[in-house]
């Protein structure tokens, strides 16, 4: 399954905020969206997962036009973790993760056995099993991101779109969704699509990079090729020293 971005553009009110974009998402490939605040990495994100309808130009979800699919076949191919998820209701966990089966789950019918079977599995492999039981109002922002990656993984979708997935994470769990993400488009043939603010992250981990400035993409392809220091200096107006190792490669100002 593929995403196809042509010539699209977004404006909020008359503000237009992301201007002539064209891009493709392949199958199972990990890509990075980079760019500074402000630049539009959101709101891309939300044309993507249809949260926000395109004013002009086409997103192409494996040769359908995005806005002719209905929400809830969009929701069997694409999942969405937020940047920001606030619940004042008290719910628990397990319920929020189900929630992810939504989409699987006809009007007035329980969740199937399938549909519990998901949910620990999502649990399981997400390793948020001491989470589960407990309310979703009460955990930390890191713990709660573990949560909604879990949800976007009991959606079973083979897309996963995600907004800073890492931002509030320390560094362990940094490197444990990371190093997660990377599996699912390894071993599951998933496509994963995340915005970063870690360019160094992107380096290490994403096949593919998407660099905005002010609303355009500066430069888009094969991460190695695109992360340097003048794209860097172009982009965030910083000029950095770049460090390889065999293992690591790290970014410094
Ligand atoms: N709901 C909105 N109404 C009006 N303008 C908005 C809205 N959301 C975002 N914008 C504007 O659109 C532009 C792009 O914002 P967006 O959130 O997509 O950027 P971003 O790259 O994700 O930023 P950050 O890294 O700070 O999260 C900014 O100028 C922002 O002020």
């Amino acid at each position: 399954m593929s995403i196809q971005v042509k010539s699209l553009d977004y404006a909020y009110d008359h503000k237009k905020v992301l201007h002539n974009i064209n891009l493709t998402f392949e199958k199972g490939k990990f890509y990075g969206i980079l760019g500074p605040n402000g630049s539009g990495k959101t709101t891309l994100i939300k044309l993507l997962t249809g949260l926000l309808d395109h004013q002009q130009g086409e997103i192409i979800l494996n040769k359908k036009k995005m806005n002719t699919i209905p929400r809830k076949a969009l929701a069997k191919q694409i999942a969405y973790v937020p940047q920001m998820f606030n619940v004042k209701n008290a719910f628990l966990v397990k319920d929020i993760i189900l929630m992810g089966r939504h989409p699987y789950i006809k009007r007035m019918h329980s969740p199937s056995l399938e549909d519990y079977k998901k949910v620990e599995e999502a649990i399981a492999e997400t390793n948020i099993e001491p989470l589960k039981d407990r309310f979703i109002n009460e955990l930390s922002g890191g713990e709660t991101q573990r949560v909604i990656i879990a949800r976007a993984l009991a959606q079973d979708t083979e897309i996963i779109i995600l907004d800073e997935p890492i931002s509030q994470l320390d560094i362990h769990f940094q490197y444990e969704i990371i190093k997660f993400l990377k599996k699912l488009c390894y071993e599951k043939n998933k496509t994963i699509i995340a915005s970063l603010h870690d360019i160094g992250v992107a380096l290490n981990y994403c096949e593919e990079v998407v660099m905005l400035k002010e609303g355009s993409i500066k430069a888009q392809g094969k991460t190695k090729d695109i992360i340097t220091q003048k794209t860097i200096e172009e982009t965030y107006g910083l000029k950095v020293n770049m460090i390889y190792s065999n293992h690591y490669h790290y970014i410094g100002w």
